[in-house]
């Protein structure tokens, strides 16, 4: 596949009258985020998808990045259900590192690259208000499923989408952490993919494109599925096809298409310009996910 900006933009020219003055929210995950050239890659992307008119609306993650610092301070990081399980001194940690870090980073850089972007947490406008995460558990069938406290795991309340508004109309690109406040101010880790589905169907958004380490959803021989519907996930799932990190994702997708959002895709952020492939070629790559 030819990934020079100049030909991927050649291809471009049918689709952007159809993508003008769209809303597309882009999932940027914490693993797409490792490597240099990529990093810059995605900022010009990014930047350029608003040059031609297209509202971009960038909700990123950080779970690695996390990782390192908890690391760094002896903190073992614990997973339940893909959710990171979340006491107050991990809370902290996951507001300083997504809402500082991480998210000045990718401000920076898309600014870098001439674009004017403003990097928000949920607290912000109140963007998200959040509530906390119960997580059911049932290792036994034959057993009622336990209940598992996560700590400051949130569960995406409301989303009052008035600051991106106001945002995108002057031009521009809101680049929004996973953080999310409660009804008393208290705060929440929310899974990203959770919070870029519920922005992008508060938003009403054309494209959902959610961005990780792989190809896209993977079969058995780990070849890429090039669309699944609700069915073929609830299948994958049940056989063990589809797990871990991935689950969440393809439920977010659907959730997504069930509120307003017009087209889904679980793309490879590795890709060079994976977002611009993705929206400006006939194939595109990756997978698309689909209701029915
Ligand atoms: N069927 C599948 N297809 C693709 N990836 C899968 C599948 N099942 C599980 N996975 C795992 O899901 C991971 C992506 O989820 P995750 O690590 O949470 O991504 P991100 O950090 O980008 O949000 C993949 O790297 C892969 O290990
Ligand atoms: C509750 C929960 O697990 N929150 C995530 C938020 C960051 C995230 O989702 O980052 P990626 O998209 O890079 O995985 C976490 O603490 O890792």
């Amino acid at each position: 596949m030819n990934n020079n900006v100049a030909d991927i933009l050649i291809e471009a020219l049918p689709y952007i009258k159809r993508f003008s003055g769209k809303t597309i929210v882009v999932k940027y995950g914490g693993h797409a985020m490792k490597d240099e050239n990529l990093k810059k890659d995605f900022a010009n992307d990014i930047t350029l998808l608003k040059y031609i008119g297209v509202n971009p609306v960038v909700v990123h993650g950080g779970g690695p990045q996390i990782n390192k610092v908890l690391d760094s301070m002896g903190i073992t990081s614990r997973f339940i259900r893909g959710m990171r399980y979340t006491d107050d001194e991990t809370m902290d940690v996951v507001e300083m590192v997504l809402g500082g870090k991480v998210n000045k980073d990718i401000v920076a850089r898309i600014n870098r690259q001439g674009g004017k972007a403003v990097g928000l947490t949920g607290k912000d406008g109140m963007l998200i208000t959040a509530k906390k995460m119960t997580i059911y558990h049932q290792e036994d069938e034959n057993k009622p499923p336990e209940i598992i406290d996560p700590g400051m795991v949130g569960d995406v309340s409301g989303i009052n989408p008035d600051i991106i508004h106001t945002l995108t109309d002057k031009g521009f690109i809101p680049v929004i952490a996973p953080v999310g406040v409660g009804k008393n101010g208290e705060t929440y880790n929310i899974n990203a993919d959770v919070v870029a589905s519920k922005i992008a169907s508060a938003l009403k958004a054309e494209r959902l494109i959610l961005l990780t380490d792989v190809d896209g959803v993977l079969d058995k021989d780990k070849k890429l599925v090039s669309s699944v519907d609700a069915a073929n996930i609830k299948e994958m799932i049940e056989t063990d096809g589809i797990k871990g990190g991935m689950i969440p994702k393809v439920e977010c997708a659907l959730d997504a298409l069930r509120n307003s959002v017009k087209k889904a895709h679980i793309i490879n952020g590795k890709l060079p310009h994976a977002v611009l492939l993705e929206l400006f070629t006939d194939s595109g790559i990756g997978t698309q996910v689909f209701l029915n």
